[in-house]
C-alpha cells in the first residue's frame, strides 16, 4: 500500500506549482528574484552605458539562444518573448492587431491632458537579452543587456478596446474626431529604454501636432514609471508564457491575422517559417504545439499548411499523427480468432493482460519503472503468434543492441532491431556507396570537395549546429535537405559519406521512393523504449507505419527519458496520450522493487514534469504493508552539507569507506548483491578503487562503457596541408603524409599531447595498408598510365577512407567490446557493482547506493536520471546525497515520508485495539497518535515530545473518549464491538 503522496505534498513546504524564473531562459540568469543574483528584482530598464549608444548597442533581434567564446568572454544571446523580433517589426504595416496592456502595466503618456480626445500609452516587453561574462580577471564580471519591445497604443478616450491594429508609420489625422477605427500599435526596439522612449513617443504621436498641441511627455514621471518597472516579474511572465497554454493563443491569433485575407506573400511566409523554427528554442508543451498545428490546418491552404508543418519538428509530429489517424481504420489488427494453444500466462496482471491482448492498431503503453514492460513485450509477440500473425511479421524496436539481441535470443523468428539499424539499413540500400562517418570529417571532407560552393558552406553551417545539438538544429537540417535535395545528395555522393543524422532525414524525405530490405519489413511493428527516441526517429517511424499500414504497439516510460540530448521529448508521450490516436494502457505495479523503495521512487516521480500528464504512481505486487520502521530500515538517507561541491568528490573514498561501510558489509553478509550508481564515470572510478581497496576478495564489476572519439588527423590535414603533398614526387608522398601529420599534430587536433602516441600508431598502420594500392599507382605514373592528378587524387580518396574506416571500426570493436563485458559482468553475477545511472538503465540490483548530487532547482533531466537511479533496487537503497544547501528537500521528503508511516503505524494500532478512527476528529486523531508516539518503546522512532505535550495530547484524547462515550450513550448500541472499551483501555495504557 503506497503512502498518499496527496498527504506528502499537502504537508510539504514546496510549492505544488513549480514557480517559472528567469533561469527558464538560461541556467546563466542566476538570481531568486530578491535583492541578490544577475537578474533581480532591482533590474530596471535603463539608459545606454558609459560609451555606448544607439549606434554601438544597435537593436539587431535576438532571435537564437547563442553562447560564443573569445578569449576569456563569453558571449550569450538568449530570446525572451515567443513572438520574435522580426515577425512583429516585417508584419507592421499589415495590421496585425496586438493586445491592449494592462492599466497597471502601462505608462499613461497623456495622464495629464484631459482635453484630448485620445489616450497615448507606453509598455515595454523584454524581448530577448545579451550577457557578457568576463572572466579574465579574479572575479567574474557579468554585463546584461535586456533588449525590449516598445510598444505605443493609441486609443480613442476611454477606449474598451482590448485589441488594437499595428502599423509601421503612424497614420495622418486630420481635425476629425479621434474615433476606434483609428486606434493603433507601433513598436520599436532599444536597449535603453530611458533614453530612446521619449523620441519613439514623439515619432508616434507627430500627427498630432497637424490638430492638437502636440503629446507632452513628462519625462520625470516616465523615468518613475521605469524604476517601477519589474524587469524580473516581466521575464517571469514571459517563462510562464512559453511553458503554458498562452503560446499557443500568442501564434494562433498571430497566424490567423496573417491569413486573414488569403495566403500572404512569400516573404511572410519565410518569416513565418523562421518563427515556427524559433518556437523551438524552449520547451513548448505539446498540447500548445497541437493548438498551434489545428490553427495552420485551419486557415491555411493544404499545401502551406503541409510546408509550414514542417518547420519545426513538434509540428511535424502532430501533423503526421493526424495523418496518421485519418487511416486507422487501413492499418493492420491480430486476426480475430486463435489460432494456436499458447495461453495467456497466469502471472500476468490484468493490467498487462488488457495491454498485450488489445486488438487495437494503435498502443501506447505508459508503464512506470520494473513495471513489466519488457515482459510485456514479450507477452505481446506471444500474443499476436497465438492469434495466427507470422512472427516474419513481427519486426521490435528497442534502443540499445543488449535490448535487441534479447528479444532475437528470445524470439528468433521475430525481426528485432535497434531503430537506427533500421533506418541505415533501408538508408544503404539505397545509397550504398556511402560509408557511415563522423560529422566532423563530413565536414572537413566538404571543405575538400566544394570549397568555393555556397550550398556546401551552408550545409556544413547547419551540419555545425547539429553536432552542437543547438536546438532545433534536426528541423533546420531537414528544411535544408528538403530544399537542397539534389546537391546534399551530389556532395554525399561525392565525399562517400553520411552520418546517422543525415540517414534518418534523407530516409524520412525518401520515404515515399526508398527500396526496404526484406530484413526490416514487418506487418506489426513494436517499439520499446519510446521515450528515448528523437523525435525525428519517432515522426520517422509514425510516417512509415502509415505507408507500410502497419498495426503499432508502443511501450515507454517518459519519466525514465535519459536521452533528452538526442532530441528526445520526455513529453512526446502525453501528447500521445492527449491526441487520442493511440489506445492508452498504463502498468503501475511494479514487481521490482518493495513499497519501501517505492514509496521514496513516488515522492521523486510526482515532481517529474514528464509525468503530470499520465501521473503514474508506483505500487509494489506485495500485501505487505510499509511500516516507518522498514522504511528506515530498506532506505537510507545520508544527506551531506558541504560549502563547495567539488570538495565531495575528494571525501568520496572515505564516505564509502566509513558511512556507508555498514551497509555494504551487511548486504554482502546476507549475501546479497550491491551495486553503485553515479551521474558520472569519474565518481564511478573513485568507488570502484575504493571498493577493491576495501574488499580485495570481492570482485568488482565495472558497468561503465568506455567511449572512443572519432579522429579527423587526416582529413584535418588534407584539408590545411594538402599542397605540401603535391609539391613532391608520388613516390614520396605517402612518406609526407605520415611525417606530415605527426609534425603537424598541434594544429590538427587541440589534444596533441596526449593524441601523439596513438596517431604515430595510426599513420603507420595506414602507410602499411595502404603501401600496396598506393605502390601501384606509383607504378602507374611513372609508366605514363596515371596522370599525376590522377595519382593525387586517388591518394587523397585513400587518406580520406582510411579516416572513415578506422573511426568505423573503432566504434564497432568498442560497441562489441563494452557489450561482451557488461554482459560478461552482470552474468558474473559479482557482489559489487559500479556504474553510471545511465549504464545501469534497465536493469536491477539487490541493493543499490545511489550518489545523488542535490540541487534545489534541479533540472528536469536530471530528476529523471535520479528517479531511474531510485527504481532499480530490488531489496534497500541507500542514497548518499551531497549538496550545499543545509536543509535539503530530499531530507525533509523522507522525514515527511516518516511522519506519514508513523501516523499509519499509530492508526493502525487503533484500529488493531478496536478503536473506530473513523469517527475521531483529525485533532483527535493527532492527539491519540501523539500519546501513542510518547509511549512507544521502540528506540527506533525518534520523536521528541515533552510531558507537556504528552500531557495535553492525552487530554485531547480522554476528552474524545468522553465525547464519544457521550454520543455512544445516546445511540442505540450496535450489534459490533463497542470499541471505546478498547479505546480506555488504551488511554489508561498508554497513561
Ligand atoms: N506479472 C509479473 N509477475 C511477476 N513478475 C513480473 C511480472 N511482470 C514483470 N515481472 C518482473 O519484474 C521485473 C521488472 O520487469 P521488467 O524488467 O520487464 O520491467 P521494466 O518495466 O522493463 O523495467 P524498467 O523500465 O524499470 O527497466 C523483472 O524481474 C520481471 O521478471
Amino acid at each position: 500500500m503506497p503512502i498518499q503522496l496527496d498527504d506528502l505534498t499537502a504537508l510539504s513546504s514546496a510549492p505544488a506549482v513549480k514557480a517559472l524564473t528567469p533561469k527558464y531562459f538560461s541556467s546563466e540568469l542566476t538570481g531568486s528574484g530578491k535583492g541578490v543574483g544577475l537578474l533581480n528584482k532591482g533590474v530596471r530598464p535603463g539608459s545606454y552605458p558609459l560609451g555606448s549608444s544607439r549606434a554601438t548597442m544597435s537593436a539587431a533581434d535576438v532571435t537564437t539562444k547563442t553562447k560564443s567564446t573569445g578569449s576569456s568572454v563569453t558571449k550569450f544571446t538568449v530570446p525572451l518573448h515567443p513572438l520574435a523580433q522580426y515577425s512583429v517589426e516585417h508584419n507592421a504595416a499589415k495590421g496585425l492587431s496586438y493586445a491592449v496592456p494592462f492599466d497597471t502595466d502601462r505608462f499613461e503618456v497623456t495622464a495629464h491632458a484631459t482635453a484630448l480626445d485620445f489616450d497615448v500609452f507606453l509598455d515595454l516587453t523584454p524581448q530577448g537579452l545579451t550577457l557578457h561574462k568576463d572572466e579574465s580577471g579574479d572575479k567574474i564580471v557579468k554585463d546584461l543587456n535586456i533588449l525590449y519591445r516598445m510598444e505605443i497604443y493609441v486609443l480613442a478616450k476611454n477606449s474598451g478596446s482590448d485589441r488594437v491594429r499595428m502599423v509601421s508609420t503612424a497614420p495622418p489625422k486630420g481635425q476629425s474626431a479621434f474615433g476606434a477605427g483609428d486606434e493603433f500599435t507601433m513598436a520599436r526596439w532599444s536597449f535603453a529604454p530611458l533614453d530612446d522612449a521619449q523620441e519613439f513617443i514623439k515619432d508616434a504621436t507627430q500627427w498630432l501636432a497637424a490638430r492638437a498641441a502636440g503629446v507632452f511627455v513628462d519625462t520625470d514621471e516616465l523615468a518613475e514609471w521605469m524604476t517601477n518597472y519589474d524587469v524580473h516579474e516581466r521575464i517571469c511572465r514571459l517563462a510562464a508564457v512559453w511553458e503554458g497554454e498562452e503560446v499557443a493563443d500568442l501564434l494562433s491569433q498571430h497566424i490567423s491575422d496573417l491569413f486573414a485575407n488569403g495566403t500572404p506573400d512569400s516573404t511572410t511566409l519565410n518569416h513565418l517559417a523562421i518563427q515556427l523554427r524559433y518556437l523551438e528554442t524552449y520547451n513548448i508543451s505539446l498540447s500548445a504545439y497541437r493548438a498551434i498545428h489545428t490553427t495552420i490546418n485551419s486557415v491555411c491552404a493544404p499545401d502551406v499548411a503541409n510546408s509550414l508543418s514542417k518547420q519545426n519538428l513538434n509540428l511535424l509530429m502532430s501533423h503526421t499523427l493526424e495523418h496518421l489517424s485519418t487511416m486507422k481504420g487501413q492499418l493492420s489488427v491480430p486476426p480475430a480468432g486463435q489460432s494456436t494453444n499458447w495461453v495467456m500466462p497466469a502471472h500476468f496482471s490484468a493490467q498487462q493482460r488488457a495491454a498485450i491482448s488489445t486488438p487495437e492498431p494503435l498502443t501506447l503503453v505508459q508503464a512506470g519503472a520494473g513495471t513489466g514492460k519488457s515482459t510485456v513485450i514479450l507477452g505481446r509477440i506471444q500474443h499476436l503468434a497465438s492469434q495466427g500473425v507470422n512472427p516474419a511479421d513481427i519486426a521490435v524496436l528497442s534502443f540499445t543492441n543488449a535490448a535487441a539481441d534479447n528479444i532475437t535470443e528470445k524470439n528468433p523468428a521475430v525481426k528485432s532491431m535497434t531503430i537506427a539499424r533500421m533506418i541505415h539499413d533501408i538508408y544503404s540500400l539505397n545509397h550504398p556507396t556511402h560509408e557511415l562517418s563522423s560529422i566532423d570529417t563530413i565536414l572537413n571532407s566538404i571543405e575538400i570537395y566544394f570549397p568555393t560552393s555556397d550550398i556546401g558552406r551552408s550545409f556544413r553551417k547547419v551540419m555545425m549546429e547539429v553536432d552542437k545539438l543547438s536546438a532545433g538544429s534536426m528541423t533546420l537540417l531537414n528544411a535544408f535537405v528538403e530544399k537542397y535535395q539534389t546537391e546534399v545528395l551530389e556532395m554525399l555522393n561525392r565525399i562517400r559519406q553520411t552520418c546517422l543524422e543525415l540517414e534518418i532525414v534523407i530516409a524520412y524525405q525518401q520515404i515515399d521512393t526508398m527500396i526496404e530490405p526484406p530484413n526490416v519489413s514487418s506487418k506489426f511493428l513494436i517499439i520499446d523504449e519510446v521515450q528515448d527516441n528523437s523525435i525525428f526517429e519517432f515522426i520517422y517511424l509514425l510516417k512509415y507505419v502509415a505507408k507500410h499500414r502497419e498495426n503499432m504497439f508502443i511501450v515507454g516510460d517518459a519519466s525514465q527519458t535519459l536521452y533528452e540530448f538526442r532530441a528526445s521529448n520526455p513529453k512526446a508521450l502525453n501528447a500521445l496520450e492527449e491526441s487520442g490516436v493511440f489506445s492508452t494502457f498504463q502498468l503501475t505495479t511494479n514487481y521490482r522493487s518493495n513499497q519501501e523503495i517505492l514509496d521514496f521512487a513516488n515522492v521523486h516521480l510526482a515532481d517529474i514534469e514528464a509525468n503530470l500528464a499520465a501521473q503514474l504512481r508506483l505500487q509494489a505486487n506485495s500485501l505487505l504493508v510499509p511500516t516507518a520502521t522498514s522504511f528506515r530500515e530498506k532506505v537510507k538517507l545520508n544527506y551531506l552539507h558541504y560549502q563547495r561541491l567539488t570538495e565531495f568528490r575528494g571525501d568520496l573514498p572515505s564516505h564509502i569507506a566509513v558511512d556507508v561501510r555498514p551497509y555494504i558489509e551487511a548486504s554482502l553478509a546476507r549475501g546479497e548483491q550491491v551495486a553503485f550508481l553515479a551521474y558520472s564515470r569519474q565518481e564511478v572510478a573513485i568507488i570502484e578503487e575504493k571498493l577493491q581497496q576495501m574488499f580485495p576478495q570481492e570482485a568488482v564489476a565495472n558497468l561503465v562503457s568506455s567511449r572512443v572519439y572519432p579522429t579527423t588527423v587526416f582529413s584535418q590535414y588534407i584539408k590545411l596541408f594538402w599542397n605540401d603533398v603535391l609539391q613532391v614526387d608520388p613516390a614520396d608522398a605517402a612518406f609526407v603524409i605520415h611525417k606530415g601529420i605527426n609534425d603537424n599534430l598541434a594544429q590538427l587536433t587541440r589534444q596533441a599531447d596526449k593524441a601523439a602516441g596513438a596517431v604515430a600508431k595510426m599513420t603507420s598502420e595506414w602507410w602499411v595498408a595502404s603501401a600496396p594500392d598506393i605502390n601501384g599507382w606509383v607504378g602507374l605514373y611513372q609508366h605514363g598510365q596515371l596522370s599525376a592528378d590522377a595519382f593525387f587524387e586517388r591518394l587523397q580518396e585513400n587518406v580520406l577512407g582510411y579516416e572513415i574506416r578506422h573511426n568505423g571500426i573503432k566504434q564497432s570493436l568498442m560497441n562489441q567490446k563494452n557489450r561482451e563485458r557488461k554482459e560478461k559482468n552482470l552474468n558474473a553475477k559479482g557482489k559489487l557493482v559500479v556504474s553510471t545511472i545511465h549504464g545501469a538503465k534497465g536493469l536491477e540490483f539487490d541493493n543499490v547506493v545511489v550518489v545523488h548530487k542535490y540541487d534545489a532547482s534541479m533540472k528536469e533531466a536530471d530528476k529523471r536520471m535520479f528517479y531511474v537511479a531510485f527504481t532499480r533496487a530490488m531489496k534497500s537503497m541507500y542514497v548518499l546525497s551531497y549538496g550545499t544547501v543545509p536543509k535539503p528537500r530530499i531530507e525533509s521528503d523522507y522525514e515527511l515520508i516518516v511522519g506519514a508511516l508513523e501516523k499509519r503505524d499509530a492508526l493502525t494500532t487503533l484500529r488493531d485495539q478496536g478503536v473506530d478512527t473513523d469517527a475521531l476528529s483529525d485533532d483527535e486523531v493527532e492527539a491519540a497518535i501523539a500519546v501513542m508516539m510518547a509511549a512507544s518503546s521502540d528506540a527506533s522512532v525518534e520523536i521528541t515530545i515533552t510531558d507537556d505535550q504528552a500531557t495535553e495530547a492525552l487530554a485531547g484524547f480522554t476528552e474524545a473518549i468522553a465525547r464519544l462515550e457521550a454520543e455512544a450513550e445516546g445511540e442505540t448500541a450496535g450489534d459490533g464491538p463497542n470499541p471505546l472499551a478498547d479505546a480506555s483501555a488504551f488511554t489508561a495504557a498508554a497513561a
